[in-house]
């Protein structure tokens, strides 16, 4: 797999500036590669103050990527990103240290926001979404370049190519990912989220999602099957509903869906609080105590469909 890691404006001066985010930038690319060599990525990172050096830097690198990262520092209004972004039609992960003021504009563009987290967590949370392979890019025929060619100068852009190996095991909790990510990670630390102000990443994106990471008309992208979305909740309660699943096995799914998402997995953006409190009570459907009758999984389908 192939990453584009974009640094914004003024990250070449992260610990230098504030001091506050566990290193400087050296050391977070350092962090990265070693990162990404652990999961066996080849990555490709670039800083520049310039936001038409990181759209050339996209248009670029494009034909090569499988995924991008990006933190557009004070550019995260930009909706030159946004757009680039959505015409590179490759599933992108905003990462911020710390949650924007405003909402990101640069964050509806991507499949997942991670906000906040100690050190560089964001950057590494991200790697290791991409590395759980829960995007899978079909590369197209043809891709259309934007901005310069491969190889052309990029005034102000440092770029770093490094290759990788391996993959390495998810690390639990460590940090703070836009939205979907993050009520677990609430009590634990920092916070994910899909979609947007994650803690964030999530709420465009279930809009997205489904067609999702459907940027540019979904280009050669095909959602994760295990994508957690509110349709493939309704799907298996429908299951249940018309018998093609038992109560067990249906609060058996729920609790493993529930779990996955606890440990940082994707949702559906923007809608995973919702999720969350579905698989909750799903998990429980089969107890007496707790059970839900079909009345409350038709709620819950209406529910589910409005949320
Ligand atoms: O440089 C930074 C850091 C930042 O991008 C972040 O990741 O939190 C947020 C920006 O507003 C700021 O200019």
């Amino acid at each position: 797999m192939r990453l584009l890691v974009l640094h914004g404006p003024n990250l070449n001066l992260l610990g230098v500036r504030d001091g506050s985010s566990g290193g400087r930038l050296e050391d977070l690319d350092a962090a990265l590669h070693a990162r990404a060599e652990e999961l066996g990525q080849a990555l490709t990172v670039v800083q520049s103050n310039h936001e038409g050096d990181l759209l050339d830097t996209l248009g670029a690198e494009l034909e090569e990527l499988d995924g991008i990262i990006i933190n557009p520092a004070g550019l995260f209004g930009s909706y030159c990103l946004k757009e680039g972004l959505e015409a590179a039609g490759l599933p992108a992960i905003e990462v911020l240290f710390k949650p924007p003021a405003r909402e990101s504009v640069v964050g509806e563009a991507c499949v997942l926001q991670i906000h906040g987290g100690p050190g560089f967590e964001p950057y590494l949370q991200a790697l290791e979404t991409f590395g759980s392979g829960v995007f899978t890019t079909e590369k197209p025929e043809s891709k259309k370049a934007l901005g310069k060619k491969k190889g052309s100068s990029s005034k102000g852009a440092k770029v770093t190519p490094i290759t990788v190996l391996e993959r390495a095991a998810r690390k639990e909790g460590s940090s703070e990912t836009a939205r979907s990510l993050s009520r677990a990670a609430k009590t634990a630390g920092p916070t994910k989220t899909l979609g947007r102000k994650l803690a964030p990443v999530e709420d465009l994106r279930a809009a997205r999602q489904a067609k999702t990471l459907g940027r540019g008309g979904g280009k050669g992208l095909t959602p994760a099957a295990d994508l957690l979305t509110r349709a493939l909740v309704r799907q298996k309660i429908s299951d249940r509903l018309s018998g093609r699943l038992s109560a067990s096995e249906l609060a058996a799914w729920a609790r493993s869906q529930y779990q996955a998402v606890q440990r940082g997995a994707p949702a559906e953006n923007g809608h995973r609080e919702l999720l969350e409190e579905s698989l909750q009570s799903l998990t429980l459907s089969n107890l007496p105590a707790t059970r839900l009758s079909d009345e409350q999984l038709v709620d819950l389908l209406t529910r589910l469909d409005e949320g």
